[in-house]
């Protein structure tokens, strides 16, 4: 569920017409629900009350300041890949006791930043990594507090791109040397084993990987304790999607997904993780954006907007779906007819969408917002073309603020610098 919604005809977010932050912010621009992230963070802490899970958002998926800073103002926690998001979200207020750090490849210098600032768990993702950080905690001097992510070698029936949970992917330690590794990193004087952590992919809408996994996890559980290792906590990971087709692709409701927790691993006496990105922010956002141009080829109708692919990527690498909604709802009973929605980015793949079924009386200065653009979509963004990031919004009821500005052409090119040989003209 999410509050971008139609009232008399134009798209609002929450109670502010899409059109008035068109005029005031200028297009392209993302916008973000407060309502939308708040209920959805809400209805997965109300359906994991009584496990006790704790929530850390990944915020991998939208990072923006305003939005961590809402959903660790309501409880949560966060999951971290990098140095750079540990130091926004400790910057955001997420306290470091509430803070995961995942990731295949963390530096040494991320290690001790990570541990310096006393992060609930890092979860270790190879061998090289757990000495890596033995070293670096005991040369502080204290014991890092891990999981280690293990690969259960499931197929999590999702996009190739984004599917992290079979053994040919680069994450987590293979099913068949988890114990090893376990056994090994207890005899490890700079390491606190915790547990177990697993992510096998992301925007997975059937139940049944997330139970195989599962499964497979609680049986290494009594698998390392009966090797001595003491396994107190269990981090899920993420990976529940969200219906980018109008609601025709209904994802498993946060309930059904608790309920398969429950089922398999929720009598082990273990503190639990969850890690949800996409599905507490995917539909908490729209990219809102004025077609530029009208083009009439021959074979087909081009939508030309002022967004591009360097603003939301996904469909040119995942050939993702987003749902284009006319801002102002044309007159009941206008036809449609198939057109190509694509940006001014001088590549064919800036294509948001191939023969759309949209009304034919959308044209050039008309607004359309791109729905369910609050996950993966702004935090992928890239200035290709020269086209400075676009701006954020939040709304909050009738009230909205832009969170992330649009940086000047001017601080874009200041960002440069020449070498000391050439001259400055
Ligand atoms: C370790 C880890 N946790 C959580 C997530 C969040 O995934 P999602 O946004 O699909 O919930 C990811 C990304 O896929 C991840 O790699
Ligand atoms: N970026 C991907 C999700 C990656 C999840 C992170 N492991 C997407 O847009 O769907």
């Amino acid at each position: 569920m999410h509050h971008f919604t139609d009232r008399d005809g134009v798209l609002h977010a929450e109670g502010v017409p899409l059109t008035a932050i068109a005029e005031t912010v200028g297009t392209p621009c993302y916008v973000y629900s407060t309502a939308t992230l708040t209920r959805h963070h809400r209805v997965f802490t109300e359906v994991f009350a009584d496990l006790g899970a704790r929530l850390c958002y990944a915020m991998k998926a939208n990072g923006n300041r305003a939005v961590l800073r809402l959903l660790t103002d309501l409880g949560a926690g966060v999951d971290v890949v990098s140095g750079g998001e540990l130091a926004l979200a400790l910057a955001a207020g997420a306290p470091a006791e509430r803070i995961v750090f995942s990731g295949v490849g963390k530096s040494e210098g991320e290690l001790e930043a990570a541990l310096r600032a006393g992060v609930h768990q890092i979860n270790v993702e190879s061998e090289p990594e757990l000495d890596a950080l033995d070293a670096v905690a005991r040369r502080l001097g204290v014991r890092a507090p891990i999981a280690i992510r293990v690969n259960p070698d499931v197929d999590a029936a999702t996009h190739a791109k984004i599917t992290t949970g079979r053994a040919e992917n680069k994450f987590g330690i293979e099913w068949t040397s988890a114990r090893r590794v376990f056994r090994r990193a207890t005899t490890l004087e700079g390491i606190a084993v915790k547990g177990i952590a697993l992510h096998i992919g992301s925007q997975i809408l059937d139940l049944a990987p997330f139970e195989a996994a599962f499964g497979k996890v609680r049986d290494l559980v009594a698998l390392l304790r009966a090797d001595g290792v003491p396994v107190e906590r269990l981090d899920l990971g993420g990976g529940l999607g969200v219906s980018y087709l109008d609601d025709h692709d209904v994802p498993p409701s946060p309930a059904a997904y608790a309920e398969i927790v429950r089922r398999t691993v929720g009598d082990l006496d273990c503190a639990l993780t969850i890690e949800p990105g996409r599905a507490l922010v995917g539909n908490a956002g729209v990219l809102l954006s004025r077609i530029l141009y009208r083009k009439v080829g021959i074979t087909r109708t081009f939508l030309i907007v002022d967004a591009a692919m360097n603003d939301l990527i996904r469909p040119a690498m995942y050939e993702a779906h987003h749902a284009v909604h006319p801002v102002i709802a044309p007159p009941p009973g206008t036809d449609t007819m198939p057109m190509d929605v694509v940006g001014p980015v001088c590549e064919s793949a800036d294509t948001f969408a191939r023969d759309r079924s949209l009304p034919v009386s959308l044209g050039a200065g008309d607004l359309v917002a791109f729905m369910t653009a609050g996950a993966y979509c702004a935090v992928m963004a890239g200035q290709y073309n020269g086209r400075p990031l676009v701006p954020e919004v939040l709304v909050d009821g009738e009230r909205f603020h832009v969170v992330r500005r649009r940086p000047s052409l001017a601080e874009m090119a200041a960002l440069e610098d020449l070498p000391p040989w050439m001259e400055e003209r």
